[in-house]
């Protein structure tokens, strides 16, 4: 292979214009040399075997490629698609240099991917305008694609932030459950959806009994610990896909049950009232000397039109009854 100049490293600057020329001719080699040797913002190499011509390619990345059509061994034509195969090469513009004007040949050379035709040779004036016509179409679409790419990737970046931004303002900082904005938006879409479906509807609120004191007597940060370990409890307890636990405010949080009736909802909310037992947190003013939490239950079929709202001031009620009647329990409300 003759590759008159060593291949530069890749470098696609703003108006680099590199060509390399793939002729088995060494005069014709020389006398494009001689044609671009004035033009100072191009760059020549040549390559005299068209064996070597798609590896010469790859190393150098021209800005174009001019490609003689009759070489031995293997056709110009034919060497068009491999360019094209090749990624680093696929939008490289191809000018074909042909002995003579053929219509057929010229034709063909378009079909496969040629960018120009040229007949050997043009005078140096219209060889280098083409020649950097070629070349800055190819900066500019290259630019264009990188400008692209980064848009596409920025955009990108910017709806992941949006989506971690949107799912902060739902979550609670503390225990890490769905806050209570998060609960309404999910209320104002299931509780149309369970009037379409006219299936049961239970709420749980759960409240920690005898918090105050626990606060004033441990200190607020093991406080802090006790609200996530409960919120940790609540969590587990939603097992099916549908539930949704939600830290309500405070020391309350709520346990959401679409598609359960009154039984399975009080069998939650026992599970609930046994797990916070089997925490085995001290807490000297509950009567076990352990931390525990009272549940109020509420179980509805949701009507059409109707709010959500009643149902939660019904489970509020109930949870209001099971701290009245003496905590560490779970109390189960239905609407008259
Ligand atoms: N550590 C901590 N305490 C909180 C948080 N939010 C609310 N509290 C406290 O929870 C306590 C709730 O007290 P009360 O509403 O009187 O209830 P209680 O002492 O648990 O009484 P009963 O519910 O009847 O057993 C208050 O002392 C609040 O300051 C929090 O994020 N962290």
């Amino acid at each position: 292979m003759s590759v008159i100049e060593p291949p530069a490293a890749v470098d696609l600057r703003p108006g680099r214009i590199v060509v390399l020329l793939v002729d088995d001719q060494p005069i014709i080699g020389e006398a494009v040399r001689r044609a671009v040797a004035g033009a100072t913002d191009i760059e020549y190499h040549y390559c005299a075997h068209a064996g070597e011509a798609v590896a010469a390619a790859e190393a150098l990345h021209p800005t174009v490629i001019m490609q003689d059509l009759v070489m031995p061994g293997i056709d110009g034509m034919s060497l068009v698609p491999l360019y094209r195969d090749s990624p680093v090469l696929r939008d490289v513009p191809i000018v074909v240099l042909s002995s003579k004007e053929d219509a057929a040949v010229k034709s063909q050379a378009f079909a496969i991917g040629a960018a120009d035709y040229l007949v050997k040779l043009p005078d140096p004036i219209e060889l280098i305008a083409r020649i950097r016509h070629h070349s800055r179409a190819y900066l500019n679409q290259v630019e264009r694609d990188a400008a692209y790419r980064a848009l596409s990737e920025n955009q990108q970046k910017l709806m992941e932030m949006n989506e971690a931004l949107r799912r902060l303002s739902e979550v609670d900082g503390l225990t890490g459950l769905n806050n209570r904005r998060y609960l309404d938006s999910f209320l104002d879409h299931e509780w149309p959806r369970a009037a379409r479906e006219r299936s049961d509807f239970s709420a749980l609120m759960i409240d920690v009994d005898y918090f105050k004191f626990y606060n004033d007597t441990y200190g607020h940060l093991a406080g802090d610990e006790v609200l996530k370990a409960v919120a940790g409890v609540v969590r587990t307890c939603a097992r099916r896909p549908a539930d949704v636990a939600a830290r309500y405010g405070g020391e309350e949080f709520a346990l959401i049950l679409p598609a359960t009736d009154m039984e399975g909802a009080h069998t939650v909310a026992e599970q609930i009232c046994a797990e916070v037992r089997a925490l085995d947190i001290p807490n000297e003013r509950a009567a076990n000397g352990r931390v525990t939490v009272s549940v109020g239950g509420a179980t509805t079929m949701p009507a059409p039109g109707t709010s959500y709202k009643p149902l939660l001031e019904l489970a509020d009620a109930a949870l209001y009854e099971a701290k009245r009647s003496g905590k560490d329990r779970a109390v189960q409300r239905r609407p008259e």
